[in-house]
Protein backbone atom coordinates (compact mmCIF):
# COMPACT_ATOMS: atom_id res chain seq x y z
CA UNK A 1 0.00 0.00 0.00
CA UNK A 2 1.05 3.66 -1.32
CA UNK A 3 0.17 5.92 1.40
CA UNK A 4 0.59 9.72 0.59
CA UNK A 5 -0.06 12.57 3.24
CA UNK A 6 1.80 15.61 2.29
CA UNK A 7 1.95 19.12 0.70
CA UNK A 8 4.21 20.43 -1.54
CA UNK A 9 4.27 24.09 -2.81
CA UNK A 10 5.68 25.93 -5.56
CA UNK A 11 5.31 29.37 -6.80
CA UNK A 12 1.69 29.80 -6.89
CA UNK A 13 0.92 25.80 -6.76
CA UNK A 14 -0.01 23.82 -4.06
CA UNK A 15 -0.13 20.45 -3.72
CA UNK A 16 -2.09 18.56 -1.27
CA UNK A 17 -1.95 14.70 -1.24
CA UNK A 18 -4.03 12.64 1.37
CA UNK A 19 -4.79 8.91 0.66
CA UNK A 20 -3.99 5.33 0.68
CA UNK A 21 -3.59 3.80 -2.88
CA UNK A 22 -3.76 -0.19 -3.14
CA UNK A 23 -5.48 -1.36 -5.96
CA UNK A 24 -3.06 -3.53 -8.92
CA UNK A 25 -3.56 -0.25 -10.98
CA UNK A 26 -3.90 3.18 -9.71
CA UNK A 27 -4.93 5.72 -12.39
CA UNK A 28 -4.35 9.44 -11.54
CA UNK A 29 -6.26 11.29 -13.95
CA UNK A 30 -7.56 14.92 -14.11
CA UNK A 31 -6.96 18.20 -16.41
CA UNK A 32 -4.02 19.74 -17.71
CA UNK A 33 -1.87 21.21 -14.47
CA UNK A 34 -3.94 19.70 -11.79
CA UNK A 35 -0.33 18.21 -10.20
CA UNK A 36 -0.78 14.59 -11.76
CA UNK A 37 3.09 14.59 -12.80
CA UNK A 38 4.11 16.86 -9.46
CA UNK A 39 2.29 14.11 -7.38
CA UNK A 40 4.17 11.31 -9.30
CA UNK A 41 7.70 12.75 -9.34
CA UNK A 42 7.09 13.03 -5.12
CA UNK A 43 6.46 9.03 -4.80
CA UNK A 44 9.73 8.38 -7.26
CA UNK A 45 11.54 11.24 -4.89
CA UNK A 46 12.31 13.31 -7.54
CA UNK A 47 11.00 16.02 -5.79
CA UNK A 48 10.78 16.36 -1.80
CA UNK A 49 7.08 17.54 -0.09
CA UNK A 50 7.44 20.20 2.57
CA UNK A 51 5.47 18.52 5.22
CA UNK A 52 3.98 15.07 6.26
CA UNK A 53 5.19 11.54 4.88
CA UNK A 54 4.88 9.02 2.55
CA UNK A 55 5.21 5.39 2.63
CA UNK A 56 5.33 2.18 0.86
CA UNK A 57 4.54 -0.99 2.66
CA UNK A 58 6.10 -1.57 5.61
CA UNK A 59 9.00 1.16 4.90
CA UNK A 60 8.53 5.06 5.12
CA UNK A 61 10.06 6.87 2.08
CA UNK A 62 9.52 10.42 3.55
CA UNK A 63 8.57 12.03 6.63
CA UNK A 64 9.44 15.35 7.61
CA UNK A 65 9.01 15.27 11.51
CA UNK A 66 12.27 12.55 11.52
CA UNK A 67 13.81 13.84 8.47
CA UNK A 68 12.92 10.58 6.71
CA UNK A 69 13.76 11.11 2.35
CA UNK A 70 14.98 8.02 1.09
CA UNK A 71 16.24 9.14 -2.29
CA UNK A 72 14.76 8.33 -6.11
CA UNK A 73 17.54 5.72 -6.86
CA UNK A 74 17.40 3.57 -3.33
CA UNK A 75 13.08 3.29 -3.92
CA UNK A 76 13.62 0.89 -6.25
CA UNK A 77 10.64 1.82 -8.47
CA UNK A 78 10.63 1.74 -11.84
CA UNK A 79 9.96 4.96 -14.45
CA UNK A 80 8.16 5.28 -17.61
CA UNK A 81 7.26 9.17 -19.25
CA UNK A 82 5.96 9.73 -21.97
CA UNK A 83 8.78 9.63 -24.51
CA UNK A 84 10.45 6.36 -23.51
CA UNK A 85 13.29 8.65 -22.35
CA UNK A 86 15.85 6.13 -23.87
CA UNK A 87 19.38 6.61 -24.18
CA UNK A 88 20.14 7.53 -27.46
CA UNK A 89 23.37 6.53 -28.00
CA UNK A 90 22.81 2.81 -26.70
CA UNK A 91 21.73 -0.08 -28.20
CA UNK A 92 18.36 -1.24 -26.76
CA UNK A 93 20.46 -4.11 -25.32
CA UNK A 94 22.53 -1.99 -23.79
CA UNK A 95 19.26 0.75 -22.55
CA UNK A 96 17.09 -2.62 -21.36
CA UNK A 97 19.96 -3.49 -18.84
CA UNK A 98 20.81 -0.35 -18.12
CA UNK A 99 19.06 -0.29 -14.41
CA UNK A 100 19.98 -4.05 -13.93
CA UNK A 101 23.81 -3.41 -13.49
CA UNK A 102 23.11 -1.69 -10.22
CA UNK A 103 21.26 -4.19 -8.69
CA UNK A 104 22.81 -7.55 -6.53
CA UNK A 105 21.86 -10.84 -8.40
CA UNK A 106 19.42 -11.49 -5.10
CA UNK A 107 17.32 -8.85 -6.28
CA UNK A 108 17.20 -9.02 -9.51
CA UNK A 109 13.59 -10.40 -10.30
CA UNK A 110 13.60 -10.81 -14.11
CA UNK A 111 15.98 -12.28 -16.94
CA UNK A 112 16.67 -10.40 -19.66
CA UNK A 113 14.78 -13.55 -21.56
CA UNK A 114 11.97 -13.28 -19.65
CA UNK A 115 11.07 -9.29 -20.03
CA UNK A 116 11.99 -9.85 -24.07
CA UNK A 117 9.12 -12.62 -24.41
CA UNK A 118 6.84 -10.72 -22.11
CA UNK A 119 7.57 -7.54 -24.27
CA UNK A 120 7.98 -9.12 -27.66
CA UNK A 121 11.18 -7.49 -28.50
CA UNK A 122 13.85 -9.71 -28.52
CA UNK A 123 14.08 -8.83 -32.64
CA UNK A 124 15.11 -5.06 -31.57
CA UNK A 125 17.83 -5.99 -29.33
CA UNK A 126 20.98 -4.71 -31.47
CA UNK A 127 18.94 -1.29 -32.62
CA UNK A 128 19.04 2.44 -31.12
CA UNK A 129 16.26 3.76 -30.03
CA UNK A 130 16.34 6.31 -33.23
CA UNK A 131 16.09 3.23 -35.38
CA UNK A 132 12.47 1.98 -33.60
CA UNK A 133 9.13 3.08 -33.92
CA UNK A 134 7.25 5.31 -31.20
CA UNK A 135 5.71 2.00 -29.71
CA UNK A 136 8.80 -0.26 -30.22
CA UNK A 137 10.30 2.51 -28.04
CA UNK A 138 7.46 2.83 -24.98
CA UNK A 139 7.85 -1.19 -25.40
CA UNK A 140 11.66 -1.10 -24.45
CA UNK A 141 11.45 1.39 -21.77
CA UNK A 142 8.68 -0.69 -19.95
CA UNK A 143 11.67 -3.51 -20.51
CA UNK A 144 14.14 -1.63 -18.85
CA UNK A 145 12.09 -0.45 -15.47
CA UNK A 146 10.74 -4.29 -15.47
CA UNK A 147 14.51 -5.29 -15.49
CA UNK A 148 15.35 -3.11 -12.69
CA UNK A 149 12.98 -4.78 -10.48
CA UNK A 150 11.20 -2.80 -9.43
CA UNK A 151 8.29 -2.22 -6.20
CA UNK A 152 6.34 -0.38 -8.32
CA UNK A 153 5.55 1.02 -11.73
CA UNK A 154 5.70 4.65 -12.33
CA UNK A 155 3.92 5.43 -15.54
CA UNK A 156 3.50 9.25 -16.70
CA UNK A 157 1.40 9.15 -19.99
CA UNK A 158 3.65 6.41 -21.33
CA UNK A 159 0.82 6.06 -24.43
CA UNK A 160 0.18 9.70 -24.89
CA UNK A 161 2.77 9.85 -27.50
CA UNK A 162 0.93 7.04 -29.87
CA UNK A 163 -1.70 6.71 -31.94
CA UNK A 164 -4.54 4.59 -31.12
CA UNK A 165 -3.79 1.53 -33.06
CA UNK A 166 -0.57 1.55 -31.14
CA UNK A 167 -1.88 2.58 -27.98
CA UNK A 168 -4.43 -0.53 -28.47
CA UNK A 169 -1.06 -2.96 -29.36
CA UNK A 170 0.32 -1.63 -26.20
CA UNK A 171 -2.52 -1.80 -23.84
CA UNK A 172 -2.00 -5.72 -23.96
CA UNK A 173 0.98 -5.86 -22.91
CA UNK A 174 0.42 -3.66 -19.89
CA UNK A 175 -2.16 -5.63 -18.84
CA UNK A 176 0.84 -8.74 -18.92
CA UNK A 177 2.91 -6.93 -16.86
CA UNK A 178 0.19 -6.42 -14.39
CA UNK A 179 -0.91 -10.11 -14.59
CA UNK A 180 2.42 -11.61 -15.00
CA UNK A 181 4.63 -10.07 -12.79
CA UNK A 182 2.23 -8.31 -10.44
CA UNK A 183 3.77 -5.15 -10.14
CA UNK A 184 1.43 -2.52 -8.53
CA UNK A 185 1.25 0.11 -11.37
CA UNK A 186 0.56 4.40 -10.41
CA UNK A 187 -0.71 5.66 -14.05
CA UNK A 188 -1.17 9.16 -14.63
CA UNK A 189 -3.43 9.78 -17.79
CA UNK A 190 -5.91 12.02 -19.53
CA UNK A 191 -7.39 8.87 -20.79
CA UNK A 192 -9.39 7.38 -18.66
CA UNK A 193 -10.19 4.35 -20.57
CA UNK A 194 -6.33 3.40 -20.78
CA UNK A 195 -7.08 2.63 -16.93
CA UNK A 196 -10.54 1.28 -17.65
CA UNK A 197 -8.76 -1.32 -19.80
CA UNK A 198 -6.32 -2.15 -17.14
CA UNK A 199 -9.08 -2.64 -14.59
CA UNK A 200 -7.99 0.02 -12.63
CA UNK A 201 -9.11 2.44 -10.06
CA UNK A 202 -9.47 6.03 -10.79
CA UNK A 203 -8.31 8.65 -8.79
CA UNK A 204 -9.66 11.91 -9.88
CA UNK A 205 -6.91 14.69 -9.03
CA UNK A 206 -8.24 18.75 -9.31
CA UNK A 207 -6.33 21.64 -8.33
CA UNK A 208 -3.54 20.22 -6.98
CA UNK A 209 -5.32 18.39 -4.81
CA UNK A 210 -5.57 14.19 -4.68
CA UNK A 211 -8.47 13.23 -4.20
CA UNK A 212 -10.53 16.25 -5.31
CA UNK A 213 -12.90 17.64 -2.73
N1 LIG B 1 9.29 22.66 -13.44
C1 LIG B 1 8.28 23.43 -13.04
N2 LIG B 1 8.51 24.64 -12.48
C2 LIG B 1 7.51 25.43 -12.07
N3 LIG B 1 6.21 25.08 -12.16
C3 LIG B 1 5.91 23.90 -12.70
C4 LIG B 1 6.92 23.02 -13.18
N4 LIG B 1 6.33 21.91 -13.67
C5 LIG B 1 5.00 22.10 -13.52
N5 LIG B 1 4.73 23.29 -12.93
C6 LIG B 1 3.41 23.82 -12.54
O1 LIG B 1 2.92 22.98 -11.51
C7 LIG B 1 1.51 22.74 -11.67
C8 LIG B 1 1.26 21.24 -11.79
O2 LIG B 1 1.89 20.76 -12.97
P1 LIG B 1 1.90 19.21 -13.36
O3 LIG B 1 2.83 19.07 -14.52
O4 LIG B 1 2.15 18.38 -12.17
O5 LIG B 1 0.39 19.00 -13.84
P2 LIG B 1 -0.24 17.78 -14.64
O6 LIG B 1 -1.56 17.50 -14.01
O7 LIG B 1 0.71 16.66 -14.74
O8 LIG B 1 -0.47 18.46 -16.07
P3 LIG B 1 -0.48 17.79 -17.54
O9 LIG B 1 -1.67 16.90 -17.58
O10 LIG B 1 -0.65 19.00 -18.44
O11 LIG B 1 0.83 17.09 -17.74
C9 LIG B 1 1.09 23.55 -12.88
O12 LIG B 1 0.57 24.77 -12.42
C10 LIG B 1 2.37 23.75 -13.66
O13 LIG B 1 2.30 24.95 -14.39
Amino acid sequence: MLKLDFEFTRDAFTLRARCAITAPVTGICGPSGAGKSTLLAHVAGLLKPARGTISFGERTLFDSRTRVFVPAHHRHFGLVFQDGQLFPHLSVRANLVYGQKHLAPAQQRFDLQTVLDLLEIGPLLERRPGQLSGGERQRVALGRALLYSPRLLLLDEPLSALDRRLKEQILPFLRRIRDETRIPMLYVTHAREEIVALDGEIVEMEAGMLPAV
